[in-house]
């Protein structure tokens, strides 16, 4: 199972972001989710929003961003994992989405997932993400109706985010019981990997997904580690290596 670590792009500074990317990058992680902090976040939890706000106040950037992601691309001694933008329309509508998806791609981006993609918008979207080299992952959640689910699935490339729970991110005690079905049920639909996301922190999750899912996502159990660095209560240094240590439980538990 593909363990896919989710951190906030500028949270609280780009220099931490790169040294977190080289961090999870050694511990093998599969794919790395980087969101793009937004000012009016969909679906996000407060720890997701809170790092949003944290890299908001340090003047977070598009565009630096993309050039440090460059860099680090051209920088010999990384090799990092696939990367996934989490980013709203808005942010690409504003920068140009022609100019967005060709510099997301030229950073190093392999794919896009856009929670507030427009459903008449996604056609043509998933076709300028496509001559951009890019895929369209796109999201269904237990409440999206099947004939949606139908059209979702015929725009996205990539894999499936398959949200575990209706309602926000953040950290729960369990996955839902009907998470199995909804797996179960999406499988009749496409052939494209799912992965799972929200509210996933623990190994024991992992252990409900195995056989059902082909990959997760943890998002806020690791943001809410910058906010002890913001916090001043631990260096940079330790933040990172304890984020270190904890995708290397993490990545045992896709291990079985
Ligand atoms: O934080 P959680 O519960 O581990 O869930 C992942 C989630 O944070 C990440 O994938 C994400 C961040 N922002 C989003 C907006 C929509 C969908 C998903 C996301």
């Amino acid at each position: 199972m593909a363990f896919m670590p989710f951190i906030t792009a500028g949270d609280p500074d780009l220099d931490t972001t790169v040294a977190v990317l080289k961090e999870l990058a050694n511990c093998g992680v599969d794919l790395i989710e980087i969101g793009f902090p937004y000012s009016d976040p969909i679906a996000d939890g407060p720890v997701i929003q809170e790092s949003y706000t944290r890299a908001l106040n340090n003047h977070f950037q598009v565009h630096e961003l993309f050039d440090v992601l460059k860099s680090l691309s051209s920088d010999q001694t990384t090799t990092l994992p696939p990367l996934v933008g989490m980013v709203s329309y808005a942010i690409i509508f504003r920068y140009g989405a022609e100019k967005f998806l060709n510099e997301a791609s030229a950073a190093g981006f392999s794919g896009l997932i856009v929670p507030d993609l427009p459903g008449d918008e996604a056609l043509e979207f998933s076709q300028k993400t496509q001559l951009a080299n890019l895929d369209l992952v796109q999201l269904v959640s237990p409440l999206t109706p099947e004939d949606r689910t139908k059209r979702i699935v015929q725009t996205a490339s990539g894999f499936i985010y398959c949200i575990s729970v209706a309602g926000t991110t953040g950290v729960r005690d369990e996955l839902p019981a009907e998470l199995t079905t909804h797996l179960e049920s999406l499988r009749q639909l496409t052939d494209l990997p799912l992965a799972v996301g929200f509210g996933i922190s623990k190994p024991e999750h992992v252990d409900t997904l195995r056989g059902k899912a082909d990959g997760f996502i943890i998002g806020s159990a690791i943001v809410k580690q910058f906010a002890a660095f913001s916090d001043s209560n631990q260096t940079r240094a330790e933040v990172i290596s304890s984020i270190g240590n904890y995708a290397s439980e993490m990545m045992s538990a896709t291990r079985g």
